[in-house]
């Protein structure tokens, strides 16, 4: 889908697909850096990683094992339950692995609370997160994010993984929803 594709359920692009790539570009050098030398297991939360997983992993020089997890707490609405549900657990073992979180957005900050928790619990070497988004208003409980691609105001946005209602992940950039599309 393209933006012209999108007729009247776009509000406006955020984030465009250039922007996004020069930033993954940026976060994949200082996360190289990082972990010069090191095994690194990248672990993706589904679905909505899934785009940022696929280029921020090309981005990377460092060798690195992908593994994901699928959890989910906002069903098919605009706000977090809170209620976090494992769909699909890590294939791996993380104990004294170097493991980064990878995610699409940082809202609330619910589902990155109680995975830090839950991985931590296995005893990683080091657990780290990057996200691509983060909404800095909308932060219920704080967490330690080592990278961020954009800080971005409290709306509900869509596109480069992102859904509402299971729709638009595929676009190809970030933006906004027209408010009829969710009943505004
Ligand atoms: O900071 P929070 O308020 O917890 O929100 C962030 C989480 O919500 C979304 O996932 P969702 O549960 O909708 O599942 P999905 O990735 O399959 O869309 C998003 O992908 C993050 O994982
Ligand atoms: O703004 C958002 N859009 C799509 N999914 C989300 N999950 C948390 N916040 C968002
Ligand atoms: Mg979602």
């Amino acid at each position: 889908m393209r933006e012209k594709d999108l007729g009247a359920d776009l509000h406006e692009v955020l984030i465009t697909k250039d922007e996004i790539d020069s930033r993954l570009a940026e976060l994949a050098g200082e996360i190289d850096a990082r972990y010069e030398g090191q095994d690194l297991l990248i672990v993706g939360v589904l679905k909505g990683a899934v785009m940022v997983m696929a280029d921020l992993a090309r981005a990377l020089a460092t060798p690195v094992t992908m593994d994901w997890m699928a959890i989910s707490s906002y069903g098919a609405g605009t706000q977090s339950s809170g209620v976090v549900r494992i769909l699909k657990d890590l294939d791996t073992d993380i104990k004294d692995k170097h493991v980064l979180i990878v995610e699409d957005i940082i809202d609330s900050g619910l589902t990155l609370s109680w995975l830090l928790a839950n991985l931590g619990s296995r005893e990683p070497a080091s657990l780290e997160i990057v996200t691509l988004l983060r909404k800095p208003d909308a932060a219920k409980v704080d967490i330690d994010v080592r990278w961020v691609g954009f800080d971005i105001p409290n709306e509900f946005v869509v596109g480069y993984g992102l859904d509402y209602a299971e729709k638009y992940r595929n676009l190809p950039f970030v933006g906004t929803l027209a408010p009829h599309v969710y009943g505004g």
